[in-house]
């Protein structure tokens, strides 16, 4: 039988622990306070960040909600950011990706303080996660250690197959692997005899934004199989890059899509927000 990793229950249970630390901070005079920026219009970051807020309310954390324009340039955007870089009161600013085509996502992710980058996308947040000495953690990853210590699944010393070499999930989630002692292989799109890679994971994490592509034949029966991908298929029904029947009864645990990675993301983005403030 087949397990589903519910991330939607785990990550309530996270949120109700953070009230109580977030009551703690405000007893003390320190409101945890988060910066949200979206630029444009793109709908699945509008139902992000709005789950963003309404997670932030719950736990007793101030959210800062500012949606700019598409046209924003680059400079208002930085200059904005800069402005809450500068204030004591803000302990987290995360800017939502994708951006649009005018505005270098490489730029705005340096632009952040790195000790506001709540996301841990700064160069020197990867850098210290890549030394084994983490100061934040890219929420996606970090929701996904959560999730599989939740089950009592180990990943010290366990084959982990990591399909997909973004910024936000492949690469941080290699670094954490191998933080926990996993051994750790990475494929992208120029992979070759990619399936006969995938099969050799116990644990196999797939972020390639590519509805249902990883069948049976990608995956060893008994395997843990994380789905990270959020899709829309020919009928619009949200799926992840994994074809869900075909884990059934073959993966020994599976993160459903959805109900698994995505809310336990954003209960880390919470997290990480107190934890800041916890620090200032
Ligand atoms: N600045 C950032 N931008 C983006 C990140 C990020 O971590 N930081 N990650 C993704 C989007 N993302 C968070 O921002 C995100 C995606 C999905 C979910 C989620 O809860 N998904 C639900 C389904 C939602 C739906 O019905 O559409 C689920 O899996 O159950 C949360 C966060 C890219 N951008």
């Amino acid at each position: 039988m087949t397990v589903l990793l519910d991330g939607k229950k785990l990550a309530t249970t996270v949120r109700s622990k953070l009230k109580e630390r977030t009551a703690t901070l405000r007893a003390k005079g320190i409101i945890p306070r988060l910066v949200v920026i979206m630029v444009g219009d793109n709908s699945a970051s509008a139902v992000y960040v709005r789950n963003k807020k309404r997670a932030a309310t719950e736990v007793g954390i101030e959210a800062v909600d500012l949606h700019l324009p598409g046209t924003t340039s680059q400079d208002e955007l930085l200059a904005l950011i800069d402005q809450y870089n500068q204030d004591p009161k803000v302990h987290g600013i995360l800017v939502q990706l994708p951006l649009p085509q005018q505005i270098d996502e490489k730029v705005v992710t340096q632009a952040i303080s790195p000790l506001k980058d709540v996301d841990g996308f700064h160069p020197m947040n990867v850098g210290q996660l890549f030394m084994g000495t983490p100061q934040a953690f890219p929420c996606t990853p970090r929701g996904i250690m959560e999730l599989l210590a939740a089950y009592d699944i180990e990943v010290a010393g366990k084959n982990v197959v990591i399909m997909g070499r973004s910024n936000i999930v492949g690469r941080p989630m290699a670094a954490l692997m191998v933080n926990h002692d996993a051994t750790v292989t990475i494929t992208h799109s120029k992979t070759q005899n990619l399936a006969a890679i995938t099969r050799q994971a116990d644990i196999l994490v797939v972020a390639i934004g590519r509805g249902e592509f990883v069948t049976k034949d990608f995956v060893k029966p008994g395997a843990v199989v994380v789905d990270v991908g959020m899709n829309h298929n020919a009928e619009g029904k949200l799926v992840g890059d994994v074809k869900r029947d075909d884990m059934l009864d073959h993966a020994s645990y599976l993160t459903p899509v959805p109900g698994g990675v995505g809310p336990m993301t954003i209960a880390m983005l919470m997290q990480q927000t107190v934890e800041f403030a916890e620090r200032s």
